[in-house]
């Protein structure tokens, strides 16, 4: 029996998901075993009372609906849908968040939500958090979805504009959430320049069938269907999305850019400038914009952008507050960023406001033009144009409430199908890093020695690389994931649940990652997990720990602190507790007491950290609904000087 759990208290609609799961159960004996063509017709019928009137979580709709992907994913995939991958997929046809724990099923729950929505032949388009998950849902359910008469697409980064329009013309559309975004602010364009012309060429476009609405790449924001929705909604919100483009020739400021590089280079911190503690932020004392004005020359240079002063702050941020294989990576003599909280390297982003050119000018790399914003929207704003918005996550805890106070979602769990065999061994604090990295070396080989497979997380790609060296040492085996190799991402996921195979990896291999065990992994524990450091915000930590024990299977996760975690460094009170546990001869510093008092001290400092991150993605939507701008207007310059 399923127990539902509605975070804010339980409408009818939620409490007979039971019920609604046994009346597809019972559709799907009616048409067991039909053939594709009577499958097709019964869609066909569905559509017809869709696109009547009825309503897509109507009793009817839903129970034939989800009977025919049931026997739609039998026949052509051979599972039979569990009973909590139905009742994640009504949540979602009810317009809700389902909350269903990882490894558990989401790519399959999304199926029938999908599927019930694109009977109103609109489009329905599923948003992944990454285009390497946009693609592997597309060609697995492509054949269920082309087996019940639709069609589906995905739309790749690099796709032109006439295959994106053929993606959007089918009836499920897979693509990360952010190509959406874009594609929108593309079509918002295509509108605002043909609004421009003149009456006359606008009723010549209508008779020729070439107006703007024609070229359009969607038909419409009906349904979005967000997978891993808390990536989509909230870590990935933190940023606008904005459209751009470059002139491909080197900046005009570049020498100002390479002149402050060398001026920020003599700056001493807290005797020229200061630095936030937490890394955010970097004042000017009295003493450094003396230092920065000495040279008259450089502040009245025709080719100034912004204030004289601004170039050097931003190269000072660039030496201090952005690091390379952590922040970005340079490849190919560009710089390129990676993705704080999925461990991927964005191709085609830049930092804005001249802090991509000050990095290009600590790095010694050709200093290339700033961007041109001409439309831009935030995430938040963009997602709420859609008529129906519903999602799934397995980590919806930490950002309900802001899933409901921003875009009207409320969240449902869905219990787990068989209990968790998932064993989380006692944390190992060390004192400093070098410590950890010999502590983690010997815990792996002990693992691989026993045949079991380990799987090591590490923030960054820096990290990554410090601990494949300690990893080389030691004369073991292991595969590297960090986006930097060329190795195939998916074949390195693939190797992953082999026995004895050990995995270092960013948060490449977090959300989404399917690690399949082979016979001997199983019988040696599963997947083990070293999570080695907290992340600053706990959803991250545990899609990491969810890539262990999926599906009932055995395995285990093991966290590491040191004294240097940027999250310990953050919380001086768990700094000092820390030390005074490490520094006790008394107290084994990884016993399970231990551990069970120092997980919510970390716990709350990432309550902390993400209700500062909710705060300012309030403030970015906030001023985004204020203006309604689409259009950004080209900026008229001024520079200003500090009056001294
Ligand atoms: N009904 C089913 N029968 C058999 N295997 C299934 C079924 N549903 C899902 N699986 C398998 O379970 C594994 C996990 O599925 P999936 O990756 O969709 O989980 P998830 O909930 O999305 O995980 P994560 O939260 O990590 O993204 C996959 O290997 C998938 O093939």
């Amino acid at each position: 029996m399923i127990r539902i759990r509605d975070r804010f208290g339980s409408p009818t609609k939620f409490r007979d998901l039971p019920d609604q799961v046994a009346a597809i159960r019972d559709a799907q004996r009616a048409i067991h075993g039909s053939d594709r063509a009577t499958l097709q017709a019964h869609v066909a019928r569905l559509r017809t009372f869709v696109q009547r009137g009825d309503a897509v979580a109507s009793p009817t709709v839903l129970a034939l609906g989800g009977a025919l992907v049931c026997e739609a994913v039998q026949q052509v995939l051979g599972k039979s849908l569990y009973d909590v991958q139905l009742t994640a997929g009504l949540i979602l046809a009810h317009g809700a968040v389902a909350e269903m724990q990882t490894g558990e099923g989401k790519t399959l729950s999304g199926l029938m939500p999908a599927v019930l929505h694109a009977l109103a032949s609109r489009g329905v388009h599923v948003a992944t958090p990454n285009s390497y998950l946009a693609e592997r849902d597309f060609q697995t359910l492509r054949p269920v979805i082309e087996h019940l008469g639709l069609t589906a697409g995905c739309l790749r980064d690099d796709a032109e504009q006439s295959a994106r329009a053929d993606a959007y013309r089918c009836d499920i559309t897979y693509a990360p959430g952010y190509a959406f975004g874009f594609d929108y602010l593309r079509d918002q364009m295509t509108l605002r320049s043909a609004a421009g012309g003149r009456l006359g060429d606008q009723l010549r476009q209508r008779l020729r069938g070439t107006a703007p609405s024609t070229r359009l790449l969607q038909r419409g924001r009906r349904c979005a269907i967000l997978d891993e929705i808390d990536h989509v909604l909230i870590d990935d919100a933190v940023s606008p999305l904005i459209l751009s483009g470059t002139a491909d020739r080197e900046a005009p400021d570049a020498a100002i850019h390479r002149a402050a590089k060398q001026i920020a280079d003599a700056l001493v911190p807290a005797q020229h400038f200061d630095l936030a503690r937490d890394g955010s932020g970097l004042e000017l004392r009295p003493a450094g914009i003396e230092a920065i004005y000495a040279d008259a020359a450089l502040a009245n240079d025709p080719q100034l952008r912004r204030a004289w002063h601004e170039y050097v702050q931003l190269a000072l941020r660039a030496s201090h507050q952005f690091q390379r294989d952590v922040h970005y990576i340079v490849t190919a003599g560009k710089v390129r960023i990676i993705d704080a909280s999925t461990g991927r390297i964005f191709e085609d982003r830049t930092w804005n406001d001249g802090q991509h050119q000050a990095i290009e000018a600590k790095e010694g790399l050709r200093i290339t033009s700033e961007q041109t914003a001409f439309a831009r929207i935030t995430r938040q704003r963009f997602f709420r144009l859609y008529d129906v918005l519903c999602g799934m996550t397995g980590t919806a805890n930490g950002c309900a409430e802001e899933l409901k106070e921003f875009y009207h979602l409320p969240v449902v769990a869905v219990p787990l199908r068989v209990p968790s065999r998932r064993r989380t061994l006692p944390t190992i604090s060390c004192r400093g890093e070098e410590e950890k990295l010999d502590r983690i070396v010997d815990e792996a080989r002990q693992c691989q020695q026993r045949s079991q497979p380990v799987l090591i997380g590490t923030h960054s790609i820096a990290d990554s690389q410090r601990l494949a060296e300690r990893f080389e040492k030691a004369g073991l085996q292991f595969a590297l994931l960090n986006g930097k190799q060329d190795a195939d991402e998916a074949e390195l996921i693939a190797a992953s649940g082999r026995a004895g195979t050990i995995t270092i990896a960013t948060n490449l291999a977090g959300r989404g990652t399917d690690i399949h065990l082979d016979n001997a992994a199983t019988a040696a524990g599963g997947l083990h997990v070293i999570v080695s450091q907290h992340h600053a915000i706990d959803r991250v930590d545990r899609q990491l720990v969810g890539r262990s024990a999926r599906q009932g299977d055995p395995g285990s996760v093991r966290f590491y602190c040191t004294l240097e975690d940027p999250i310990v460094r953050q919380a001086p009170w768990i700094a000092r507790w820390l030390e005074r546990r490490i520094t006790d001869p008394q107290t084994a510093s990884q016993d399970q007491d231990f551990s069970q008092r120092l997980a919510p001290m970390i716990a709350k400092q990432q309550d902390r950290n993400q209700r500062k991150q909710s705060n300012l993605r309030r403030e970015l939507l906030e001023r985004d609904l204020a203006t309604q701008n689409l259009i950004v207007k080209p900026r008229t310059r001024s520079v200003q000087g500090i009056k001294r």
